[in-house]
């Protein structure tokens, strides 16, 4: 089955040979042709975030329900190895279906429920940094854009939420979360900073930022949990290279690391994580809410 091209949303919406459909368009605009193609009876795949807002992912999510459909919004970094290993040791190895033997691991529920069936046992904490320097965007960019629901929170923000529901398996709350607006503007935001709670007990913290002082960017992640901890440096493009550091009571310091070139990941990554589970019919199962937190 073919993957329509990018580039013409109306054609590939409209068109019989495509089941699926690829686009690459700004994010407020998303929305509105995920709609066309489902109701089209396409699956979408889609660059995150998929929508600008809960109430619309919810109509989403709910409409692909109804019709049979997949809405995948697309993390590459998810179909990196890096990903799998990060998840399996918050949360263990995942429930294998036999029916379903190549599901990607993080479509999988965790063998052990609650967060404790990982290395690091009970999970207790997640603190997450995406700081893209402010010299990369510069001041007049697309992801500012007030119109096209642009922000922080809405650019880099997505990979931290994304990454905490991977290695929690859950939904977290929004305790509390304070922005810094972008220089004459009263809501895009340039930075934000939020604290967040699971109900298994597991605390959050947040900052994402498109306008971080230093001259690299800063994407990682540390997990503490009752028997140990990670940190892990680069996790949003792990081919560029990372750092993943486990200690544990039983064994302290372990490094694992990983160099420029790995591959696995990115586009062609995320349409064959769409095939395999269109194919298996796993997510196409999932409730509205399972499908909005996506994993
Ligand atoms: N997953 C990943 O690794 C990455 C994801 N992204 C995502 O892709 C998005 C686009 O990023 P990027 O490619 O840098 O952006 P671009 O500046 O290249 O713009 C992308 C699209 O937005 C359209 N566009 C630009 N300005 C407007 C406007 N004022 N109103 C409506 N549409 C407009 C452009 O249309 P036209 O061609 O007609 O000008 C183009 O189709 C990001 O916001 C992010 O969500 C980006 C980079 C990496
Ligand atoms: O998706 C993205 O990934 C890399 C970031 O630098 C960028 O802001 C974002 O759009």
């Amino acid at each position: 089955m073919a993957i329509a091209p990018l580039g013409d949303c109306q054609h590939s919406c409209s068109c019989s040979t495509h089941r699926r459909q690829g686009k690459d368009v700004c994010s407020a605009a998303r929305g509105q042709w995920a709609r066309r193609a489902l109701e089209s009876g396409k699956h979408v795949l889609c660059e995150k975030p998929f929508c600008t807002n809960a109430a619309e992912a919810r109509e989403l999510q709910s409409l692909a329900l109804k019709n049979g459909l997949i809405c995948r919004e697309a993390f590459h970094y998810r179909e990196h190895p890096l990903a799998t290993r990060l998840r399996e040791i918050t949360l263990g190895p995942p429930c294998r279906n036999p029916e379903a033997p190549t599901v990607p691991q993080w479509m999988a529920p965790p063998a052990v429920a609650g967060g404790a069936g990982g290395l690091l046992g009970q999970l207790e904490s997640i603190d997450v940094q995406v700081l893209i320097p402010k010299w990369v965007f510069g001041d007049a960019n697309i992801r500012f854009l007030e119109e096209l629901a642009g922000g922080a929170m809405m650019d880099a923000g997505t990979y931290a939420v994304s990454i905490m529901r991977l290695l929690t398996g859950s939904e977290p709350c929004v305790e509390s979360a304070s922005a810094s607006m972008r220089p004459g503007s009263k809501v895009v935001d340039g930075a934000m900073r939020a604290r967040l709670s699971w109900d298994t007990g597991i605390a959050g913290t947040l900052h994402a930022s498109l306008q971080h002082d230093g001259w690299l960017p800063v994407t990682q992640v540390q997990v503490e949990g009752e028997r140990g901890s990670l940190m892990c440096k680069g996790f949003i493009v792990p081919f560029f290279g990372h750092s993943l550091r486990v200690t544990t009571k039983q064994a302290p310091c372990q490094s694992e690391g990983r160099s420029v070139g790995l591959g696995g990941s990115n586009c062609s990554g995320r349409s064959v994580c769409l095939a395999r589970s269109s194919r298996q019919a796993i997510t196409i199962s999932w409730s509205v809410s399972r499908r909005i937190c996506n994993c």
